[in-house]
């Protein structure tokens, strides 16, 4: 299973800092959409330069123009961007089909999808790469929040995943046995006193 780091950050600087601290522990390292939205996609290109041998992950969550969205991303040096699971059908072929021009990949959030295991389905019969099991940090901060629907559904799709939605060390284990071939950390790492450490605790529990 892949480690992933969530940069919900604001600034390139920030980023850029960040990334160096950790990049040794992940294998994919993603631009937060606020992150995207504050900086604009140069930060997308400083981090890609910096980091050339990771996975750069742009978190757009695409909802419509797909194949425009998905072209200025791969342009800006993502190897990985998202489309929203809620979008239509046609934004995601669109996004696919830049992609492939590009020879990267589109990855859809399935935050907001009520069924998860049916879109999971459809959108990787549309090209997606992988699907991501995604509650969102509003959804997370419901009482009586947990990851568990997601990891069940990840399971029953039977289609590549990964999971995001407050992955910490207590639950990472719990993401690989359920076949995720991607764990997301966001705040568990950039939130943390020591993200360095926080990223080599995640990594070392999948080991
Ligand atoms: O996409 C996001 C929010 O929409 C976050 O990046 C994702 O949820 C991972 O962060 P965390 O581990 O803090 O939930």
């Amino acid at each position: 299973m892949k480690l992933q780091v969530a940069m919900d950050l604001l600034t390139t600087k920030d980023a850029l800092e960040l990334a160096g601290r950790v990049a040794e522990y992940v294998d994919i390292i993603e631009l937060g959409t606020p992150l995207i939205k504050a900086a604009g996609l140069s930060v997308v290109t400083a981090v890609k330069e910096a980091h050339p041998d990771k996975l750069v992950f742009a978190d757009m969550k695409t909802m419509d123009a797909g194949e425009l969205e998905a072209d200025i991303a791969f342009k800006a040096g993502a190897d990985l961007m998202t489309v929203l699971g809620v979008a239509d059908d046609s934004t995601i072929a669109g996004a696919v089909k830049a992609a492939k021009a590009h020879n990267k990949g589109v990855v859809v959030d399935l935050i907001g999808v009520a069924d998860k295991v049916t879109r999971a389905k459809e959108v990787r019969a549309l090209g997606a790469e992988f699907v991501e099991m995604h509650a969102g940090l509003d959804e997370q901060a419901q009482p009586g929040f947990d990851l568990q629907g997601l990891l069940t559904a990840g399971a029953e799709a039977r289609v590549p995943f990964s999971v995001a939605g407050g992955v910490k060390v207590s639950t990472i284990g719990a993401v690989q046995q359920a076949g995720a071939d991607v764990a997301v950390a966001g705040g568990a790492i950039y939130g943390a006193a020591d993200p360095a450490l926080a990223a080599k605790e995640l990594r070392e529990a999948i080991a």
